[in-house]
């Protein structure tokens, strides 16, 4: 098979900062799970699944940076879900939205380069980021490293998440660094153009000219950390990229809390899943719901 091998594409890092400087740096997720499609009056089927998906692109994807659609809910519907998201996933795209596929994937080498490869351009679900899990060792994630490279995709690695549980792993210390600021830290080296871990890296000199091209501070490569934290555990100066931060609305996360962990030279992209969809299906409902959201996260 005759693939494509390099990016014509800008990187993730500077679309997404092209984005959020046109719309606002609202990310909303995807999250059609059976008691909402019950609430929004359709079925917990893959006709359901459609109308709902249908529904929140329509409303959204011309509207927010970022869509982030969780892969588990249409996983659950079978092949025939994938494909609504499929096909939903390329609207999305050509409406404008950024897609950040939340599949909170990890794996060896091999097998991580598959799950990578949603990030490139022949891929039948191309998406422009991917949500990835560290557990097998933050290098092993280097494949996908690579791949996002090559087509301008971007990564979020789970780091500080938003569930009550997180710490009991992501406290626990690698040497004297908490295992989260250890994926930190190794998400922030990847953000510099003499990382040479990983296979392939296309262009080395011309990675590094794309980086001093957009500056240091939008990197493609971030973190998850959850807005429900008590009080910021990890050090981010090092980072270069954006964080991902979940835990709004629904989980009890504010804008106020954002600022309190984040302040306000951090690159956070905000993430809503259920306070947003609630306001569904009405697509101009959908719209002011995300409005406020955004309204409050930009005074
Ligand atoms: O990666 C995520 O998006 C994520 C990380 C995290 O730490 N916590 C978290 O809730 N999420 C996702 O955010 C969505 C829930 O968002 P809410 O409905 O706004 O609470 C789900 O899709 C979760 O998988």
């Amino acid at each position: 098979m005759n693939r494509p091998t390099h990016a014509e594409v800008d990187p993730f890092g500077a679309r997404l900062a092209a984005a959020v400087a046109a719309r606002g740096p609202l990310c909303v997720g995807i999250d059609p799970h059976r008691p909402l499609l019950l609430d929004w009056g359709l079925g917990d089927d893959v006709d359901g699944l459609r109308r709902f998906t249908d529904a929140v692109v329509d409303a959204l994807a011309g509207h927010v940076a970022v869509l982030k659609p969780q892969l588990a809910f249409y996983e659950r519907h079978g092949a025939r879900g994938v494909a609504v998201l499929e096909e939903a996933v390329a609207r999305a795209r050509a409406a404008g939205a950024l897609v950040l596929l939340d599949a909170k994937r990890g794996d060896i080498g091999s097998t991580m380069d598959a799950y990578a490869e949603y990030l490139r351009s022949d891929h039948p679900m191309q998406v422009d980021a991917l949500t990835v899990s560290p557990y097998l060792g933050p290098e092993s994630l280097a494949p996908a490293v690579g791949t996002a490279r090559s087509f301008g995709g971007g990564l979020f690695v789970l780091a500080r998440t938003s569930n009550p549980d997180a710490a009991t792993f992501q406290h626990a210390l690698v040497g004297e660094r908490s295992v989260a600021q250890t994926v930190v830290d190794t998400v922030g080296r990847w953000n510099t153009p003499d990382w040479l871990g990983g296979d392939p890296v296309p262009d080395p000199a011309a990675f590094a000219d794309e980086q001093r091209r957009f500056g240091a501070s939008t990197g493609s490569f971030g973190v998850v950390v959850g807005a429900t934290l008590p009080e910021l555990d990890v050090d981010l100066t090092g980072l270069r990229g954006p964080v991902l931060a979940p835990g709004l609305g629904a989980q009890g996360g504010t804008v106020a809390d954002l600022r309190r962990l984040f302040g306000t030279d951090q690159a956070v992209v905000p993430t809503v899943s259920r306070d947003v969809l609630a306001a569904g299906p009405d697509a101009a409902a959908l719209r002011a719901a995300a409005d406020r959201w955004t309204a409050e996260l930009t005074a």
